[in-house]
């Protein structure tokens, strides 16, 4: 998988070069690249903003300075003439195929497992990490005329700029990419994951600790015993914390889950 990222600092996708991410890149499984969208200025101070047309307080990021990035760094898929066909008609639209754009912005799709999932497929990602009060609407719009745009947020709260919410997205997919995740059995089991619960609680040495002892079930070696303990146990906390998720199940409790609640 290839990802691009553009932003005005860069540096704070430097997260993205440890752990799994990080060694997923050097073995050359996830291709990221993230670039300073200042290289596409043409004035000497380098601006990417301006006043918010129509007033208001803040800046907006300038829609022909992001649109230069975007052309280069989302390549052929978004040049206007690469979409003619061979008797020269213009293809309008979107393709299921090529780069996808992610735009995290706080009005956008709200980002959950479900679509790192349906992104972990795809082959290019590109994220546009805005700042200030946000990228020219533009933006969004013209490139939706030549690649998917993905407008989305991390969660109901208002962040600074997209570059957190880019590492979240980054963070959820990348896991998922194969080869990725060392234990791909780990991503089976997991709060969001298949089994649609929250996952059960994790012990280990010491057995004892401040009086606190790790449950007998688990060290019974009985594992047909430790599953149905720790169902129960991921059904009772997502019962008590999560009720939502109890609800339009893809997969109906079983009577047994049901007898536990
Ligand atoms: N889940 C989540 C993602 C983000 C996010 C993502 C991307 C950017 C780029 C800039 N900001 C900051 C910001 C601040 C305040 C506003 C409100 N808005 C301004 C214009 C007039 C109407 C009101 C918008 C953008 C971002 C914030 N926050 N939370």
């Amino acid at each position: 998988m290839k990802i691009d990222v553009i932003s005005i600092f860069p540096e704070y996708l430097a997260a993205l070069e440890l752990s799994l991410i990080g060694k997923a890149r050097t073995s050359g499984l996830l291709d990221l690249t993230v670039h300073n969208l200042r290289d596409w200025t043409t004035d000497k101070h380098r601006t990417v903003d301006d006043t918010p047309a129509g007033g208001g307080a803040g800046m907006v990021m300038r829609a022909d300075v992001w649109g230069a990035a975007l052309d280069d760094v989302l390549g052929a898929a978004a040049d206007a003439d690469a979409d003619e066909g061979a008797n020269g008609d213009v293809e309008a639209g979107a393709t299921e195929e090529g780069p996808v754009l992610l735009i995290p912005t706080p009005t956008g799709r709200v980002f959950d497992q479900r679509m790192a999932e349906e992104l972990a497929g795809e082959d290019h990602l590109v994220f546009a990490c805005g700042r200030y009060e946000g990228i020219d609407a533009r933006v969004a719009e013209k490139f939706s005329e030549r690649v998917r745009v993905v407008e989305f947020s991390i969660g109901d709260y208002v962040l600074n700029g997209g570059e957190v919410a880019a590492l979240v997205a980054i963070e959820a997919i990348g896991r998922l990419s194969p080869g990725v995740v060392g234990n791909p059995e780990s991503l089976i089991e997991e709060s969001h994951g298949a089994a649609g619960l929250l996952e059960y609680p994790v012990y280990t040495r010491p057995t004892s600790w401040r009086g606190a002892d790790i449950p007998d079930v688990l060290l019974s070696g009985d594992h047909a015993r430790i599953t149905r303990w720790r169902r129960r146990k991921a059904l009772a906390r997502t019962a008590k914390r999560r009720p939502d998720m109890l609800i339009d199940r893809a997969e109906p409790l079983t009577m047994e889950d049901k007898l536990a609640l």
